[in-house]
């Protein structure tokens, strides 16, 4: 496809390609590698455009997300503690024992409790605080269609360590006051109540700051309110210089998700004395997360931040979905108690370490071979590489490898799968009882394949032949000789 000669407008008809491409072409300082990612930008963009009069039709999924997603978050916690994990039981409950107004309530979750507001300001002025202070080294993320380049500095790493280091010493310094910060799980739902409620006043705010105070010009406002509230407007916005997206995802998000399992953990030692499920279900959360922060900057390259904008999506995801359901499977461990013995805990923790090292492997296989220009070894062997070229969209053609052995010879998203394996690992600590504690792995599972296929989608329109020449000779997407 030639794209140069196509003359498409963008979905909010803001530019053409034509133009985008005179823009591109005035930036000549720009590299091959940021031309590759604007084109691949514009790609995505293009893919996601629709006529006008598909708007309205298109608001819907996003106004029933926006609406059940909050009740499904709530109703998933409530269960847990209060209808037994069973969502029979909660169905009984709600025809026969709330009224009118506890089920609304219930139903839309915008609820405030000081306490829990309280923790969560000092929280995020915490991040925001550290991110800002924390030395490390300026990195730089692609080079938007506008030219724009978001900076970034590389203290994830030392920010997660310090983070919990500090929850360590607060832990002790709380207890002699007569504290603790299982005071987070006991009121659990008054917690997610309040992310739940500031995170929809945020996003509107993202919103509206986006369509009428843009920090860049990434930004993308359609007719329609409900698509903007839920996909969000601008790509890369900052407030007084703090990037939206850095701090919810990452700083705030998966710090989250690693200081709340081990607060669970905390809670049910405190309950039962030692607990190895809820120990197992912890180590393993937190080293996957030491590995997440490790790999930070790399992440500030992933779809979520190049292609995904700030609203409901990405920012009520992290702020809310994260909290509320990747910390199930150790939330649910305190209410359920289940006991591992020694040999299982030493077995689930050590085929969960190989999990997140073959997950951590493939990354690094990939970007190895990328990095020494094919001059490596794969698993002892020479790699088999495709030369992919593609054009940049001033016109220029670039060259990108492919690995065709290792691991991305196994399948095109083999990594997906040691990352189901850690989940299904650090969930069945739970037992086989029940089916909640699976929730997150189930959403996981949806979640990857959806982004395996989005992910393939991208990498065809941007190689052409040579992706298929790549899919010719490793044919499964993830699961091999499956799917
Ligand atoms: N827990 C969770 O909720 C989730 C976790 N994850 C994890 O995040 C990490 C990143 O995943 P994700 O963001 O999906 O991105 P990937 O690591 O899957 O990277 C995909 C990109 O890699 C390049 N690529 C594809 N095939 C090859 C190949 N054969 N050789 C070389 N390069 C190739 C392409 O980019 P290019 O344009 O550069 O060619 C492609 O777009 C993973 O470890 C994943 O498991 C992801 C999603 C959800
Ligand atoms: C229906 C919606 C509310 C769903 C919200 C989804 C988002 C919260 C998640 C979408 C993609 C997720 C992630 C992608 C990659 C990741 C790398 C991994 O190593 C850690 C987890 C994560 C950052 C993960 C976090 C949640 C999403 C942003």
């Amino acid at each position: 496809m030639s794209l140069s000669s196509t003359n498409l407008r963008v979905q909010n008809g803001r530019y053409s390609l034509k133009e985008k491409t005179a823009i591109i072409s005035d930036k000549n300082d720009l590299s091959m590698n940021d031309m590759l990612v604007t084109k691949e930008l514009h790609l995505l963009s293009v893919h996601h455009r629709r006529g006008q009069n598909k708007v309205i039709f298109e608001a819907i999924i996003p106004l029933i997300l926006c609406s059940f997603c909050p009740f499904f978050v709530r109703s998933v916690v409530y269960i847990c503690t209060h209808a037994n994990g069973s969502l029979l039981d909660f169905f009984k409950q709600i025809s026969t024992q709330m009224t009118l107004k506890q089920v609304l309530e219930h139903f839309f979750y915008l609820q405030w409790h000081w306490p829990s507001a309280i923790i969560f300001f000092l929280f995020i002025s915490y991040s925001i605080l550290m991110t800002l202070l924390l030395p490390g080294e300026k990195y730089h993320g692609p080079v938007t269609d506008y030219g724009h380049v978001p900076e970034y500095k590389d203290n994830g790493f030392s920010y997660y360590l310090i983070s919990l280091g500090l929850f360590v010493i607060l832990t002790a310094g709380l207890k002699v006051f007569g504290l603790t910060p299982t005071y987070i799980y006991d009121n659990f739902e008054q917690f997610l109540s309040t992310l739940n409620t500031f995170a929809f006043i945020f996003c509107l705010f993202l919103m509206l700051k986006g369509k009428y105070f843009p920090s860049t010009r990434e930004y993308r406002s359609s007719p329609n309110w409900i698509i903007d509230f839920y996909r969000g407007v601008e790509l890369y916005p900052r407030i007084f210089g703090v990037d939206i997206k850095l701090i919810t995802n990452c700083r705030f998000g998966m710090l989250a998700w690693a200081l709340l399992s081990a607060i669970f953990c905390m809670k049910a030692f405190e309950l039962y004395g030692y607990a190895d499920s809820s120990l197992v279900t912890c180590i393993l959360t937190v080293v996957y997360l030491t590995k997440f922060f490790w790999w930070e900057s790399g992440y500030m390259k992933t779809m979520d931040i190049i292609v995904d904008r700030a609203g409901f999506y990405l920012c009520w995801g992290c702020l809310v979905w994260v909290p509320a359901l990747y910390t199930l499977p150790s939330y649910f461990l305190v209410s359920h108690r289940q006991q591992l013995g020694p040999t299982l805990t030493f077995l689930v923790l050590l085929l969960g370490f190989l999990s997140i090292y073959i997950n951590y492997d493939a990354d690094r296989q990939k970007l190895h071979v990328r990095r020494t220009n094919g001059n490596c070894f794969i698993w002892g062997s020479q790699p088999q590489l495709i030369r992919a070229k593609y054009r940049l969209l001033n016109g220029n053609e670039s060259e990108s490898l492919l690995l065709a052995n290792g691991y991305w010879g196994i399948s095109r998203h083999f990594h997906y799968i040691p990352e189901l394996v850690l989940a299904f690992l650090w969930s069945c600590p739970n037992g086989f009882h029940y089916v909640l504690p699976y929730l997150y792995v189930i959403i996981l599972f949806i979640l990857l394949m959806h982004r395996a296929h989005r992910d393939d989608q991208k990498c065809k329109l941007k190689y052409g032949q040579y992706w298929l020449d790549y899919c010719e000779k490793v044919k499964f997407r993830v699961w091999p000789g499956i799917y």
